[in-house]
């Protein structure tokens, strides 16, 4: 069964509206949607979670999802090591506290990102790379069929983003479907395939997306080097 299946879906809130899009993503598969500012990367996502109806057209979405909502929009009075695993018990209802292999698994979802130091931490007195960390670590134990990341890496210094990228590699390879939303042109280089929200969608591997042709034409400026061939131009 797909993860996801878009036919002729229009997604859009308020007077926005995205163009028309036919996407199917399989198990195991990674997307990157880029864009400008404002282009309706995390509408999408959110459309895709199921917090926004489709405008119009067909979407059908494998369960579990597991969400990363775009940094700065969660605040909670707990301990990081609570906050990650929060994530399992929102799969099973918050009838039943967390037990050990909640905790566990927050433990080792935190230690993969490398912030195991910050379990016992006040998620709402870290810093804002932190908390973004801690929220990616309660995406990882989420189990989630299909894994929404809306700018994962945004507030990362490199080493986390590289860990960050590599911990979404290694959900795919488990055979969820991975979709991030990104400004961070590498990041997007490593999916399978890119989405580019222009006014006319385009969608392909990354090494016809992420040509310095269609960035151009995508956020309206050169940008140098090239993202896949590392060029300058
Ligand atoms: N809550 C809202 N109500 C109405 N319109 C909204 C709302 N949030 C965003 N929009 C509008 O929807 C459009 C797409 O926004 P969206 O947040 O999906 O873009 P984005 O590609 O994720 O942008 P960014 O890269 O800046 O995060 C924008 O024109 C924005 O102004």
């Amino acid at each position: 069964m797909s993860a996801i299946v878009a036919e002729r879906l229009v997604a859009g809130r308020g007077g926005f509206r995205l163009p028309s899009l036919d996407l199917t993503l399989m198990p195991g598969a990674r997307l990157a949607l880029i864009g400008p500012n404002g282009a309706g990367k995390s509408t999408l996502l959110n459309t895709f979670a199921g917090l926004l109806k489709p405008v119009s057209g067909r979407l059908s979405v494998a369960a579990p999802v597991a969400l990363l909502p775009p940094p700065g929009e969660v605040e909670a009075p707990f301990t990081a090591r609570r906050m990650t695993a929060l994530g399992r018990a929102a799969r099973r209802g918050f009838a039943s506290d967390l037990d050990r292999a909640d905790l566990a698994a927050a433990d080792a979802a935190l230690d993969r990102l490398g912030v195991a130091h910050l379990a016992e931490r006040p998620f709402d007195r870290l810093s804002s790379g932190q908390r973004q960390l801690v929220l990616i670590a309660r995406t990882l134990v989420q189990d989630g069929a299909l894994v929404l990341a809306d700018e994962p890496t945004a507030t990362l210094d490199p080493a986390h983003a590289a860990r960050v990228a590599g911990a979404l590699d290694d959900l795919a390879a488990e055979g969820r479907a991975v979709v991030v939303a990104t400004h961070d042109l590498s990041l997007a280089a490593r999916q399978d395939r890119v989405l580019a929200l222009t006014p006319a969608p385009v969608e392909g591997a990354p090494s016809g997306i992420l040509t310095p042709a269609t960035l151009q034409a995508l956020y309206g400026a050169p940008l140098s080097p090239c993202p896949t061939c590392g060029r300058p131009h």
